[in-house]
């Protein structure tokens, strides 16, 4: 398990710092191979960091925008990450990139994972930059404790791309990237912020079972390190 740590006095500093890591490891990724990718989570914590990398000078029109997971909401709906990567992420600068989201309106999450395991195959793989978040029950992507499809979503020697996910902690179907999409990408960062995130992860990490804390499959499989941004 190899980490790279990242502290910051404030989420301000922390999205000014993470946006240009992000910016230049896209900027790169353009450079090298004509296109990037940047999955990003949704949630509360990364408003800031989508405010400030919004702002950067990025060929954007050749980079594409997907989510790590999604809420099977309509994009109306305030819980939607879409709509969140929508209203705080792609506008000014960032507004040329293109987005690919997970969700679709299936009638049941089920239908939707398809649908969205296609769209995510049509990408090119690894992705350049995945972003992650986590919540205090050690959940990150939709990797749920008790998620009803957690052992597939977190097999990493798993085919699938995209999995529907119940989890009670959840709050609706979920729709989530798997794992072995998430531990290939090229840089992969985990974003956290506030004492109580901080005192989870630290549990995280003196191991034990994936499926009780599952962002710890993310550092036991990972094939970069993994930069912890913390605040
Ligand atoms: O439900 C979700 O939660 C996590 C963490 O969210 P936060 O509000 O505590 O920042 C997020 O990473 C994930 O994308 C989201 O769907």
């Amino acid at each position: 398990m190899a980490i790279e740590w990242h502290d910051f006095a404030s989420g301000a500093d922390l999205a000014a710092a993470l946006a240009s890591q992000i910016a230049a490891r896209l900027s790169e990724a353009v450079r090298a191979n004509g296109q990037a990718v940047l999955a990003v989570s949704g949630g509360t914590t990364p408003v800031q960091l989508f405010e400030a990398l919004s702002q950067h000078d990025v060929d954007w029109a050749c980079v594409t925008v997907t989510l790590v997971d999604e809420r099977f909401v309509p994009p109306e709906n305030g819980r939607s990450n879409e709509r969140l990567v929508h209203t705080h992420l792609l506008k000014d600068n960032a507004g040329k990139a293109k987005f690919i989201g997970l969700y679709n309106p299936a009638l049941v999450a089920e239908t939707a994972a398809i649908a969205a395991a296609n769209r995510i195959d049509a990408l090119p793989r690894p992705f350049d930059v995945v972003i992650l978040g986590m919540g205090t029950d050690g959940h990150t992507a939709s990797f749920f404790p008790d998620g009803d499809r957690l052992d597939q979503a977190i097999d990493a020697q798993g085919k699938a791309l995209v999995l529907p996910m119940l989890a009670e902690g959840a709050g609706e179907p979920r729709l989530t990237l798997t794992l072995p999409v998430i531990a290939e990408a090229r840089f992969i960062v985990l974003h956290i912020e506030g004492e109580a995130k901080r005192e989870v992860l630290a549990r995280a990490l003196e191991g034990g079972e994936e499926t009780e804390m599952p962002i710890r499959a993310v550092f036991n499989h990972a094939q970069t390190p993994v930069h912890v941004f913390r605040a």
